[in-house]
């Protein structure tokens, strides 16, 4: 192990570590939660054409001005504009055309009149809604008594009201939401350039896990570290595979990694990095020289590296042998195992393996020691793989409510994470509650299951009374 490291310095060796990923085009609803790395200029304009913002009557308002229930205005209706019509009739003085939601506006007409302010060409007073075109077509033509004046461009979406063709519909550097989303679907752009969500490899190390749904035999317990790992990879907006649980085995676990290596942007581990005579994670990943995850590759693969610039000359590299000699291998890179002045969360292994350097996270096997240290280590590296702030959860001061009225007690020295509920602000009040929930043992994880905050006990702090301030990070 290589010395005690605080928090902070881990977290920030981490972010160091970790670049965000080449941007990529995808599809829209891929994209979404995306960030845009391309300013994205609107090649239609917003409405594209002048349009009706109501069911009723395209007119020109000087033909309405003088309109009212006593003494309507007769116009001769000369056809019908449905959203999505290709020709429109003209609307000349004295006519109207009657006219949909979205549909364009006719030529010669100004305003819309709603039908509710017309008789719908009944002959009779007021209407509410227009007849089914399909059970009158009579409606289509006829007259209109217009009992309300419009003033001109009154009911009419102007063109580019919203947005003009060639102006910046999204700056690049957007989050992708669902609106941000329909607005590039409307500007009609079906793919855009993005960094994509990191594909996170989970697995968990344990000869004693048994996949849940198999019955468990003596000293056998469920895995529940990759559901939770990858649950959480998947609420961090990854895409993440979870891999069986391998076995205490060194050589199978780096075979199983350099397998996933294919498909990974950061691999995440659980368990196997303590002091343990089968503490298998640390075992496999302390020294990587001459393996395929240390970046440089055993002899017999040499041509794994095909196509990687290698040399930086600005050319892919052809197969070594093509150019009659030996490539130096990448510098081997490695995973440090370190302890962490906190708790949960102690012993945590980080590196970057193969030779694409991927971030690998060798996470504590305790089930809230994992759960902590991805929220603390893996959330904020995932975002920062997509070009996101890697900070987001949000954070409070909240005072402390135990249960129980003796102090709370936490290790000198380390910043511990009690799990918690907490109460937002009661009317009149500054500042919320959180309630400890279950002990800071870290194999608790029907309380984790219990809680929504993590209260963050400083280094200094040793003793918590009731009613003390704390922060308190609020969970999903
Ligand atoms: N002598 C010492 N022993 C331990 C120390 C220490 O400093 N000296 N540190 C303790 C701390 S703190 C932690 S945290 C754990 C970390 O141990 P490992 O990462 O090696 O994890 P394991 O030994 O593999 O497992 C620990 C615990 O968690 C259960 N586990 C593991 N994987 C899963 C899973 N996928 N699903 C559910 N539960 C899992 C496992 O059965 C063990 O009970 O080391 C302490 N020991
Ligand atoms: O640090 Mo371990 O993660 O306390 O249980």
């Amino acid at each position: 192990m290589a010395g005690t490291w605080t928090v902070d310095d881990h977290l920030a060796d981490v972010l160091r570590s970790v670049r965000p990923l080449e941007p990529i085009e995808l599809h829209l609803l891929d994209a979404q939660g995306c960030v845009l790395v391309e300013d994205v200029l609107a090649s239609v304009s917003l409405p594209p054409f002048d349009n009706s913002s109501m069911d009723g009557y395209a007119v020109r308002a000087d033909d309405v001005a003088k309109a009212s229930e006593d003494e309507p205005v007769v116009l001769e209706v000369v056809g019908d504009v449905a959203a999505g019509s290709g020709t429109v009739p003209d609307v000349g003085p004295g006519r109207a055309a009657r006219v949909m939601t979205g549909a364009p506006l006719p030529p010669g007409a100004d305003a819309v009149v709603p039908v509710e302010w017309t008789d719908g060409g009944t002959g009779g007073g007021p209407v509410d809604t227009m007849a089914a075109h399909s059970a009158d077509p009579s409606g289509a033509g006829g007259e209109v008594r217009v009992h309300r004046p419009v003033e001109a461009r009154q009911y009419v979406r102007d063109k580019g009201g919203d947005l003009r063709a060639g102006a910046v519909a999204l700056e690049a550097g957007t989050i992708l939401g669902p609106a941000q989303i329909g607005l590039l679907a409307a500007v009609g752009r079906a793919t855009v350039r993005v960094r994509p969500r990191p594909r996170v490899v989970v697995l968990s190390t344990g000869s004693e896990l048994v996949r849940p749904g198999l019955p468990l035999g003596p000293g056998r317990i469920h895995d529940s570290n990759s559901y939770v790992l990858t649950a959480a990879a998947r609420a961090a907006g990854a895409i993440a595979y979870r891999v069986d649980a391998v076995a205490d085995d060194a050589t199978t676990l780096r075979t199983v990694i350099e397998d996933q290596l294919v498909r990974a942007d950061a691999i995440v581990t659980s368990g196997g990095v303590s002091v343990g005579a089968y503490d298998v994670v640390k075992e496999a990943l302390t020294d990587l020289a001459g393996t395929a995850l240390g970046g440089g590759l055993p002899e017999e693969s040499d041509d794994r590296d095909r196509g990687r610039d290698g040399d930086g000359d600005g050319h892919e590299d052809g197969p070594d042998r093509e150019k009659g000699r030996r490539k130096p291998p990448p510098p081997t890179r490695s995973v440090e195992f370190r302890r962490l002045a906190m708790q949960p969360g102690k012993p945590q292994g980080f590196g970057l393996v193969g030779p694409d350097a991927v971030p690998l996270f060798a996470l504590p096997g305790n089930p809230v020691s994992s759960y902590v240290s991805f929220e603390l280590f893996v959330r904020p590296a995932l975002r920062a793989l997509m070009g996101l702030d890697p900070a987001d959860r949000r954070t409070v001061r909240a005072r402390v409510e135990p249960d129980d009225s003796a102090p709370l007690t936490s290790p000198e020295g380390k910043r511990q994470f009690l799990r918690g509920r907490y109460e937002p602000p009661a009317d009149g009040e500054e500042i919320g509650t959180v309630r400890p929930v279950g002990g800071p043992g870290s194999h608790l994880l029907g309380s984790l299951a219990r809680a929504d905050a993590l209260i963050v006990v400083p280094e200094r702090t040793t003793e918590i009374a009731r009613g003390d301030e704390l922060e308190a990070v609020l969970l999903d």
